[in-house]
């Protein structure tokens, strides 16, 4: 019987999943989903059901999950075990949106599957090489060492995008720069394939404002926050994670669906904040890279939203980029006009594609 493999992304406002199946040498998607919601255990119940009704007739023989926050010690997929279950809890300070949800991910298929290799699939393995001083912060040296270092996230679409973008585009290799525009948002430059530097940092608070999160702020906000409103660390958390973003400067929703509908100057504003702050985002990757050669648009919001991703380029404009305005309107993939100096495709996020290699790699080598 084949080989069948569950792959369970849980983000922010949404649990994604797929099974894979191995047809010889190649895993096939025969299922692709998607529920709405926190991720909480009404959500992962319905994805598990819906997982093990795709499966038949091949037998599970493992299961992948993505998880958000990996510390320094991964640089690629993990069995999971008992010891990687509490470093896993420990970092869930850290992406309190994602990581419990990652971690119940593969408490309740442990209870469902006892025995079963289970694997995390890290997102902050993908930005673990990045040159040390895009990694350090301004902060006394025993703290990095300690560990507060950039991490940056999203790494699963990363790779996915460095390994689709060779077979389309001719520049794939040079300086690539990404924007996964999702509920969660963040930028990456890669070179060679590789992350270089990327927007989201500590924590994935970071860089571009998102659905709830607030993006980059300056520390001495968070002080003046904690001094004069007498905030607790748990309510500033849920200022900064929840309340914030596209949410919060709207006062509408986080929902860029929504915000494009609406007419209300605030959710307006929300969205031109947002494209500000990709289209500087994009100039400060260009100068990590050492310049723009390809620039791609993936996630929700940069897969489907033709008038966030006609804003940015207009606004790269000074790094040459231009775009066709007939492809953007059609969704692309390839989007930019002839006469455009960078190479500009809307590229679908495939995070679970990435879940499912990796989980065999690693259920390959388990004892079965
Ligand atoms: N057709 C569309 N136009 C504009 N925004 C869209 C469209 N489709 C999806 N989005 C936006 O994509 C975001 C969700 O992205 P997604 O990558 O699915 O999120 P997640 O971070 O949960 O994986 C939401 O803000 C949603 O409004
Ligand atoms: C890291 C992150 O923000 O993930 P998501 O986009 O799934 O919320
Ligand atoms: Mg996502």
């Amino acid at each position: 019987m084949n080989r069948g493999y569950a792959c369970i992304n849980a983000g922010s406002s949404s649990i994604k999943y797929a099974v894979y199946v191995e047809r010889g040498a190649d895993l096939i998607a025969t299922a692709h989903g998607q529920v709405e919601g926190d991720g909480g255990p009404a959500q992962l119940g319905v994805v598990i059901d819906q997982v093990e009704s795709h499966l038949a007739p091949a037998r599970l023989a493992a299961i992948g999950h993505r998880v958000v926050h990996g510390g320094n010690a991964h640089a690629g997929p993990a069995l999971v075990t008992p010891a990687l279950l509490a470093e896993l809890r420990a970092l869930a300070p850290l992406a309190p949106l994602h990581q419990p949800h990652n971690v119940a991910g593969m408490e309740a298929m442990a209870h469902l599957h006892p025995g079963l290799p289970q694997v995390a699939c890290f997102d902050t393995a993908f930005h673990l090489g990045n040159p040390r001083v895009a990694r350090l912060y301004g902060l006394p040296r025993a703290l990095a060492d300690e560990g507060m270092l950039r991490y940056g996230f999203h790494g699963l679409s990363y790779t996915h995008i460095a390994e689709a973008l060779p077979a389309i585009e001719p520049r794939a290799r040079g300086r690539v720069v990404v924007a996964h525009l999702g509920s969660g948002a963040s930028m990456c430059a890669m070179v060679d394939g590789r992350s270089v530097a990327t927007s989201m940092g500590f924590s994935a608070l970071d860089g571009l404002p998102m659905a709830t999160r607030c993006g980059v702020l300056d520390p001495g906000l968070v002080l003046h926050l904690l001094r004069t409103k007498g905030m607790t660390p748990d309510a500033l958390e849920r200022l900064l994670y929840r309340d914030s973003g596209l949410l919060g400067l709207s006062g509408v929703s986080g929902d860029m669906r929504t915000l494009l509908a609406s007419d209300a100057p605030a959710a307006r504003e929300a969205v031109d904040v947002f494209v500000y702050r990709i289209a500087r985002e994009l100039g400060s990757l260009a100068a990590a890279a050492g310049g723009l050669d390809v620039l791609v648009f993936t996630g929700g919001i940069g897969e489907h939203a033709a008038e966030i991703r006609a804003r940015v380029c207009e606004q790269a404009a000074w790094l040459g980029v231009r775009l066709d305005a007939d492809a953007n309107a059609a969704g692309g993939p390839r989007l930019h006009a002839a006469d455009s100096a960078v190479a500009v495709w809307a590229l679908p996020a495939d995070e679970e594609a990435v879940i499912a290699r990796e989980t065999k790699q690693v259920a390959d080598a388990y004892p079965s």
